[in-house]
Protein backbone atom coordinates (compact mmCIF):
# COMPACT_ATOMS: atom_id res chain seq x y z
CA UNK A 1 0.00 0.00 0.00
CA UNK A 2 1.45 3.48 -1.19
CA UNK A 3 2.40 6.01 1.72
CA UNK A 4 0.47 8.47 2.13
CA UNK A 5 1.54 12.17 2.14
CA UNK A 6 -0.50 12.08 5.79
CA UNK A 7 1.38 9.38 7.17
CA UNK A 8 4.55 11.91 7.12
CA UNK A 9 3.03 14.22 9.26
CA UNK A 10 5.02 13.38 12.51
CA UNK A 11 7.48 10.23 11.35
CA UNK A 12 9.21 8.74 14.82
CA UNK A 13 12.95 7.45 13.70
CA UNK A 14 14.17 5.43 16.86
CA UNK A 15 16.82 2.70 17.70
CA UNK A 16 17.95 2.19 21.15
CA UNK A 17 20.79 4.09 20.80
CA UNK A 18 18.80 7.02 21.14
CA UNK A 19 16.85 6.30 24.60
CA UNK A 20 19.50 6.86 26.74
CA UNK A 21 18.23 4.65 29.74
CA UNK A 22 14.68 4.45 28.64
CA UNK A 23 13.08 1.36 27.50
CA UNK A 24 12.60 1.88 24.07
CA UNK A 25 9.07 0.24 23.80
CA UNK A 26 8.37 2.99 26.68
CA UNK A 27 9.31 5.89 24.47
CA UNK A 28 7.69 4.58 21.19
CA UNK A 29 4.11 3.80 23.61
CA UNK A 30 4.65 7.56 24.50
CA UNK A 31 4.75 8.89 21.05
CA UNK A 32 2.03 6.78 19.73
CA UNK A 33 0.33 8.63 23.10
CA UNK A 34 1.13 11.71 21.83
CA UNK A 35 0.51 10.95 17.78
CA UNK A 36 3.35 10.22 15.85
CA UNK A 37 1.87 9.36 12.52
CA UNK A 38 4.90 6.96 11.34
CA UNK A 39 7.59 5.30 13.05
CA UNK A 40 11.21 3.42 11.70
CA UNK A 41 13.23 1.42 13.46
CA UNK A 42 16.84 2.41 13.16
CA UNK A 43 19.13 -0.01 15.09
CA UNK A 44 22.36 1.38 15.06
CA UNK A 45 25.89 0.49 16.88
CA UNK A 46 24.21 -0.99 19.52
CA UNK A 47 25.51 -3.31 22.32
CA UNK A 48 22.44 -5.53 20.88
CA UNK A 49 23.26 -8.67 18.72
CA UNK A 50 21.32 -9.10 16.02
CA UNK A 51 19.15 -11.72 18.27
CA UNK A 52 17.99 -9.13 20.52
CA UNK A 53 17.95 -6.61 17.59
CA UNK A 54 14.81 -9.05 16.34
CA UNK A 55 13.37 -9.60 19.64
CA UNK A 56 12.44 -5.46 20.38
CA UNK A 57 11.59 -5.20 16.84
CA UNK A 58 9.15 -7.63 17.14
CA UNK A 59 7.59 -5.56 20.48
CA UNK A 60 8.10 -2.34 18.54
CA UNK A 61 6.39 -3.90 15.60
CA UNK A 62 3.77 -4.93 17.59
CA UNK A 63 2.77 -1.96 19.33
CA UNK A 64 2.86 -0.22 16.09
CA UNK A 65 0.25 -2.77 14.47
CA UNK A 66 -2.26 -2.33 17.69
CA UNK A 67 -2.14 1.27 16.99
CA UNK A 68 -2.36 1.33 12.86
CA UNK A 69 1.05 3.24 12.61
CA UNK A 70 3.18 2.33 9.75
CA UNK A 71 6.42 0.13 10.87
CA UNK A 72 9.43 0.94 8.86
CA UNK A 73 12.46 -0.27 9.44
CA UNK A 74 16.03 1.45 8.71
CA UNK A 75 19.07 -0.19 6.08
CA UNK A 76 18.16 -3.69 6.53
CA UNK A 77 15.39 -5.31 4.02
CA UNK A 78 16.51 -9.23 5.93
CA UNK A 79 14.97 -7.47 9.20
CA UNK A 80 11.63 -5.78 7.13
CA UNK A 81 10.58 -9.02 6.23
CA UNK A 82 11.73 -10.77 9.25
CA UNK A 83 9.28 -8.00 11.16
CA UNK A 84 6.80 -7.66 8.53
CA UNK A 85 7.53 -4.08 8.21
CA UNK A 86 5.02 -2.19 6.18
CA UNK A 87 8.95 -0.56 4.58
CA UNK A 88 12.22 0.29 4.82
CA UNK A 89 14.22 3.11 4.91
CA UNK A 90 17.05 2.84 2.16
CA UNK A 91 19.76 5.35 2.11
CA UNK A 92 22.54 6.22 -0.88
CA UNK A 93 25.11 4.26 0.86
CA UNK A 94 22.22 1.10 1.42
CA UNK A 95 20.90 -1.09 -1.12
CA UNK A 96 19.72 0.31 -4.55
CA UNK A 97 15.88 0.32 -4.35
CA UNK A 98 16.00 -2.17 -7.80
CA UNK A 99 17.24 -4.87 -5.62
CA UNK A 100 14.77 -4.33 -2.43
CA UNK A 101 11.75 -4.17 -4.61
CA UNK A 102 13.53 -7.81 -6.06
CA UNK A 103 13.08 -8.87 -2.72
CA UNK A 104 10.27 -7.07 -0.89
CA UNK A 105 6.63 -7.74 -1.25
CA UNK A 106 4.82 -5.07 -3.81
CA UNK A 107 3.10 -4.06 -1.10
CA UNK A 108 6.49 -2.84 0.80
CA UNK A 109 6.28 0.96 1.31
CA UNK A 110 10.30 1.58 0.30
CA UNK A 111 11.55 5.66 1.54
CA UNK A 112 15.01 6.79 0.31
CA UNK A 113 17.25 9.48 1.77
CA UNK A 114 18.12 12.55 -1.24
CA UNK A 115 20.11 15.63 -0.51
CA UNK A 116 20.01 16.93 -4.02
CA UNK A 117 17.39 17.27 -7.20
CA UNK A 118 19.06 14.63 -9.29
CA UNK A 119 18.91 12.44 -6.19
CA UNK A 120 15.72 12.55 -5.22
CA UNK A 121 14.66 12.00 -9.11
CA UNK A 122 16.24 8.99 -9.68
CA UNK A 123 14.81 7.78 -6.17
CA UNK A 124 11.50 8.59 -7.83
CA UNK A 125 11.97 7.19 -11.52
CA UNK A 126 13.35 4.04 -9.51
CA UNK A 127 9.82 3.43 -7.60
CA UNK A 128 10.53 4.80 -3.97
CA UNK A 129 7.26 6.11 -2.12
CA UNK A 130 8.70 8.72 -0.42
CA UNK A 131 12.49 10.99 -0.11
CA UNK A 132 13.69 11.98 3.26
CA UNK A 133 15.46 14.92 2.80
CA UNK A 134 18.12 16.17 4.95
CA UNK A 135 20.22 16.61 7.29
CA UNK A 136 18.11 20.21 7.12
CA UNK A 137 20.03 21.41 10.04
CA UNK A 138 22.98 20.29 12.39
CA UNK A 139 22.67 17.09 14.50
CA UNK A 140 23.78 15.09 16.88
CA UNK A 141 21.85 12.06 16.04
CA UNK A 142 23.45 10.67 13.11
CA UNK A 143 27.41 10.89 13.56
CA UNK A 144 28.09 10.07 10.00
CA UNK A 145 25.58 12.91 8.89
CA UNK A 146 26.49 15.50 5.97
CA UNK A 147 26.33 18.91 5.98
CA UNK A 148 22.90 20.81 6.58
CA UNK A 149 21.18 21.89 3.75
CA UNK A 150 18.68 23.78 4.82
CA UNK A 151 14.84 24.02 4.21
CA UNK A 152 15.99 25.75 0.95
CA UNK A 153 17.46 22.45 -0.57
CA UNK A 154 13.83 21.21 0.36
CA UNK A 155 12.25 23.84 -1.54
CA UNK A 156 13.86 23.31 -4.79
CA UNK A 157 13.28 19.26 -4.28
CA UNK A 158 9.89 19.75 -3.95
CA UNK A 159 9.31 22.15 -7.01
CA UNK A 160 11.63 19.75 -9.33
CA UNK A 161 9.81 16.92 -7.93
CA UNK A 162 5.87 18.16 -7.73
CA UNK A 163 3.29 16.16 -5.80
CA UNK A 164 5.54 13.61 -4.37
CA UNK A 165 5.59 12.57 -0.21
CA UNK A 166 8.34 14.47 0.91
CA UNK A 167 9.85 14.38 4.71
CA UNK A 168 12.40 16.63 6.17
CA UNK A 169 14.86 15.48 8.75
CA UNK A 170 17.80 16.38 10.61
CA UNK A 171 18.19 18.74 13.83
CA UNK A 172 14.22 19.56 13.30
CA UNK A 173 12.77 21.01 16.59
CA UNK A 174 9.48 22.76 17.38
CA UNK A 175 11.37 25.99 16.98
CA UNK A 176 12.40 25.35 13.59
CA UNK A 177 9.96 22.64 11.85
CA UNK A 178 7.64 25.44 10.22
CA UNK A 179 10.65 26.47 8.14
CA UNK A 180 10.71 23.13 6.86
CA UNK A 181 6.82 22.54 6.41
CA UNK A 182 6.83 25.93 5.07
CA UNK A 183 9.76 24.68 2.46
CA UNK A 184 6.86 22.41 0.85
CA UNK A 185 7.70 19.14 3.21
CA UNK A 186 5.12 16.70 3.88
CA UNK A 187 6.15 16.09 7.34
CA UNK A 188 8.65 16.17 9.24
CA UNK A 189 10.91 13.06 11.02
CA UNK A 190 12.73 13.78 13.96
CA UNK A 191 14.98 11.76 16.95
CA UNK A 192 16.05 13.71 19.35
CA UNK A 193 13.39 16.08 19.76
CA UNK A 194 11.45 13.02 20.74
CA UNK A 195 13.28 10.49 22.24
CA UNK A 196 15.78 12.79 24.29
CA UNK A 197 12.96 14.97 25.43
CA UNK A 198 12.15 14.61 29.50
CA UNK A 199 8.45 13.78 28.37
CA UNK A 200 8.37 11.81 24.77
CA UNK A 201 4.60 12.26 24.71
CA UNK A 202 4.30 16.01 25.24
CA UNK A 203 7.34 16.29 22.81
CA UNK A 204 5.18 14.63 20.37
CA UNK A 205 2.17 15.98 21.05
CA UNK A 206 3.41 19.45 20.90
CA UNK A 207 5.36 18.65 17.51
CA UNK A 208 2.00 17.18 16.36
CA UNK A 209 0.14 20.03 16.95
CA UNK A 210 2.45 22.66 15.40
CA UNK A 211 2.32 20.18 12.06
CA UNK A 212 -1.41 21.21 11.27
C1 LIG B 1 13.01 9.48 6.95
C2 LIG B 1 14.48 9.29 6.86
N1 LIG B 1 15.19 10.10 6.07
C3 LIG B 1 16.53 9.95 5.98
C4 LIG B 1 17.17 8.96 6.71
C5 LIG B 1 18.65 8.76 6.62
O1 LIG B 1 18.99 7.51 5.98
P1 LIG B 1 20.54 7.19 5.66
O2 LIG B 1 21.05 8.29 4.84
O3 LIG B 1 20.63 5.83 5.09
O4 LIG B 1 21.23 7.21 7.08
P2 LIG B 1 20.98 6.21 8.31
O5 LIG B 1 19.65 6.55 8.91
O6 LIG B 1 20.98 4.81 7.78
O7 LIG B 1 22.10 6.47 9.24
C6 LIG B 1 16.39 8.14 7.53
N2 LIG B 1 16.93 7.14 8.26
N3 LIG B 1 15.05 8.32 7.59
C1 LIG C 1 18.81 9.67 10.54
C2 LIG C 1 19.18 11.02 10.06
N1 LIG C 1 19.36 11.25 8.73
C3 LIG C 1 19.70 12.50 8.45
S1 LIG C 1 19.85 13.43 9.84
C4 LIG C 1 19.40 12.12 10.83
C5 LIG C 1 19.31 12.22 12.32
C6 LIG C 1 18.07 12.93 12.78
O1 LIG C 1 18.06 12.99 14.19
P1 LIG C 1 17.64 14.31 14.98
O2 LIG C 1 16.19 14.51 14.75
O3 LIG C 1 17.93 13.98 16.42
O4 LIG C 1 18.50 15.41 14.48
MG1 LIG D 1 20.86 4.00 5.87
Amino acid sequence: MPIKAKDLRLYLVMGSQDCLDRDPVAVLQAAISGGITCFQFREKHSARNLRETVELGHSLRALCRTHRIPFLVNDRVDLALILDADGVHLGQDDLPVPEAKRILPPSCVIGVSARSIPEARQAQQEGADYIGIGPMFATTSKPDAKQPIGPEALAEIRQALGDFPIVGIGGITVDNMAAVRQAGADGIAVISAITRADSPEQAAQQLRQCSR
